[in-house]
């Protein structure tokens, strides 16, 4: 059976991207930082297919390359890479926000995605045809908004990082995707405002955003397309968003 490496599986969609895979069979790695989690994903998923998680933070290098390059052999080949581990923090303009939000997000969604490619590409060139790195972009990496200052950036990078790494890889089997959703209901808002659930609500309430399991589906076509196909990059939004008019500073009347 094929492998998956999925990072932040945890909540939302890395944990819809578990419950999904495991419905068709593949084996399972499972990582991020709450151990209670991965223990409760691997009771619920370990009657269908083999389970390994790994309680791991992305921004530790070294434990990231020491874990990956240790996998037991009934995980491997590794087919897919799933780099989702990831969050925005806040909401409020630049000029408000802590540094140490910014570096958060940084090394995050910048040094820990890149922490963990570096780690799991020497596996993924092994299995070659049909391997597939999958990571997590944003519409806010494409289309700027007020709040976005670091986050959109960050997913500038892996979209960029994305269509470099395919430039690399060319000739070697292995895909690159940058899959870029817009509003999705998971813990992301939760997180994002810390732990304001009010503020998390009122984002998704009276309109219709993603789900996890939506993002799931689409990270499932991704990795089982014919191995020849390659979606550089496939941009989601819920139907009920789109982009809105430029802001326009004014002179008071
Ligand atoms: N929801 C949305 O609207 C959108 C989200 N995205 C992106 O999708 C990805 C998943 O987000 P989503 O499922 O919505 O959010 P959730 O907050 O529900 O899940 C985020 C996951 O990332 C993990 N994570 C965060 N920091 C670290 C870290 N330092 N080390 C390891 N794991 C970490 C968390 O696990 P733990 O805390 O246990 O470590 C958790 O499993 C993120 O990259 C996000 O930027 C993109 C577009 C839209
Ligand atoms: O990446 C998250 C989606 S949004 O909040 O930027 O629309």
């Amino acid at each position: 059976m094929p492998s998956v490496l999925i990072t932040g599986a945890t909540s939302g969609f890395g944990k819809a991207a578990a419950q999904r895979f495991a419905k068709a069979g593949w084996s399972l790695i499972l990582t991020g930082r709450r151990e209670e989690r991965l223990k409760a994903l691997k009771d619920e998923l370990s009657d269908q297919v083999d389970v390994l998680t790994i309680a791991l933070d992305v921004r530790d290098s070294e434990a990231v390359t020491q874990a990956i390059s240790n996998l037991p052999e009934k995980f491997l080949p590794l087919t897919c890479l799933i780099n989702n581990a990831g969050l925005a923090l806040a909401p409020e303009p630049a000029q408000k926000v802590a540094l140490q939000d910014w570096h958060t997000m940084i090394d995050t969604n910048i040094t820990g995605l890149v922490n963990v490619t570096h780690a799991a590409m020497p596996l993924l060139l092994k299995t070659g045809e049909g391997a597939s790195i999958l990571n997590l972009g944003s519409v806010a990496g494409q289309w700027p908004y007020p709040g976005g200052h670091v986050y959109g950036a960050s997913k500038a990078f892996v979209q960029q990082f994305s269509y470099n790494l395919r430039c690399d890889l060319l000739g070697t089997g292995v895909r690159v995707t940058d899959l870029a959703p817009g509003m999705a209901e998971t813990e992301f808002t939760l997180v994002r405002t810390k732990g304001n659930q009010e503020a998390s609500d009122a984002l998704y309430r009276g309109t219709s955003p993603l789900q996890a399991e939506d993002i799931a589906e689409q990270l499932f076509y991704l990795a089982t397309l014919p191995a020849h196909i390659n979606i550089n990059r496939l941009e989601i939004m819920p139907v009920r968003q789109a982009w809105s008019a430029f802001a326009i500073d004014r002179d008071p009347t």
